[in-house]
């Protein structure tokens, strides 16, 4: 059986190497996949998903928080954690036990500012990971197919530009040793009954419309879909549910750019300040 516990970096555009860490995390490419499969029917069984839904209410952002439970060190990463609720995430992360191994981001934000730089000022072990295509600094690089390892536990990376171009979604493992039913982050790919909008940051209607359709309506319908906000009060959706009633998607192409071109949407509050700070995986400076 073959089990990986340290980090293991398989592709050049990881350097330099990172030190080696008993925590068993890693970033794996499509290519080197088949070890780790020849493993799925015994090493993963016991595995156990913790998770939360966590809120910042001034950007209606929600943040995850995923770990393997069941690995003696209990391996944890962030989903688009926000600048303003660092310290509550990692009080959080402190009181479950948890080790923070990864600070992720789904794009470059334009109304907030991650809280990836002020999560690695106070937790140095940890890595920032965004896409390779959103031309942002971070510790790791990420893009189609790629896995990002948290214990015996995985997210799968689809890219889903649009609404930015360098925008991904971070879909839970397909193998029956993942938690089921699976989970898809999707940032503002696709909000609950609605979508990222279109109009700034190299945004694509046209390539948010392909994007949706081909990596995300093709995964299960029971697949848990979970966005980057909310601002109607909706917490959770499904791709059975956005598939039917999503008011935006369900449309047929030319209809969807259309009503994409007409939201009249307020330019983004923040977004001078957010834009550049996100570029480099935010604030960075020693705060504590
Ligand atoms: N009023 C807020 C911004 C609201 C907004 O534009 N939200 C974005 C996601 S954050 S980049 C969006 O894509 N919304 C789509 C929609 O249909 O609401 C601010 O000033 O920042
Ligand atoms: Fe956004």
């Amino acid at each position: 059986m073959l089990r990986f516990h340290s980090l293991r970096f398989s592709s050049s555009l990881f350097a330099p190497p990172l030190p080696l860490s008993p925590v068993s995390i890693s970033i794996t490419k499509p290519t080197r996949l088949t070890p780790r499969m020849a493993s799925y029917s015994t090493s993963s069984s016991s595995s156990k998903l913790l998770f939360r839904q966590l809120f910042e209410k001034e950007s209606s952002t929600y943040t995850y928080l995923l770990a393997d439970a069941s690995h003696p060190e209990k391996p944890a990463l962030l989903i688009d954690p926000v600048d303003k609720t660092v310290d509550r995430d990692l009080s959080l992360i402190q009181q479950l036990g948890l080790k923070l191994v990864y600070a992720m981001n789904t794009h470059v934000h334009a109304d907030h500012v991650t809280g990836t730089g002020l999560i690695k000022s106070k937790v140095p072990v940890v890595k920032s990971v965004i896409s390779k295509a959103s031309g942002a600094t971070a510790d790791l690089h990420v893009e189609q197919g790629d896995k990002v390892h948290f214990g015996d536990l995985f997210l799968e990376i689809r890219a889903t530009p649009g609404h930015t171009a360098g925008c991904i979604t971070y879909v839970t493992g397909d193998t029956p040793d993942q938690p089921q039913p699976r989970m898809a982050f999707a940032g503002d790919a696709l909000l609950i009954r609605g979508c990222g909008r279109t109009d700034f940051q190299g945004g694509s209607s046209e390539q948010l419309y392909k994007s949706v359709h081909s990596q995300i309506f093709t995964l299960p319908k029971d697949t848990l879909l979970y966005p980057a906000h909310d601002y109607k009060g909706f917490t959770v959706s499904t791709v059975g549910e956005e598939l039917q009633y999503n008011p935006r998607l369900t449309k047929d192409e030319e209809t969807f750019k259309n009503i994409m071109a007409n939201l009249s949407l307020s330019y983004s509050k923040m977004i001078d300040i957010a834009v550049p700070a996100n570029m480099v995986c935010g604030i960075q400076s020693k705060t504590s």
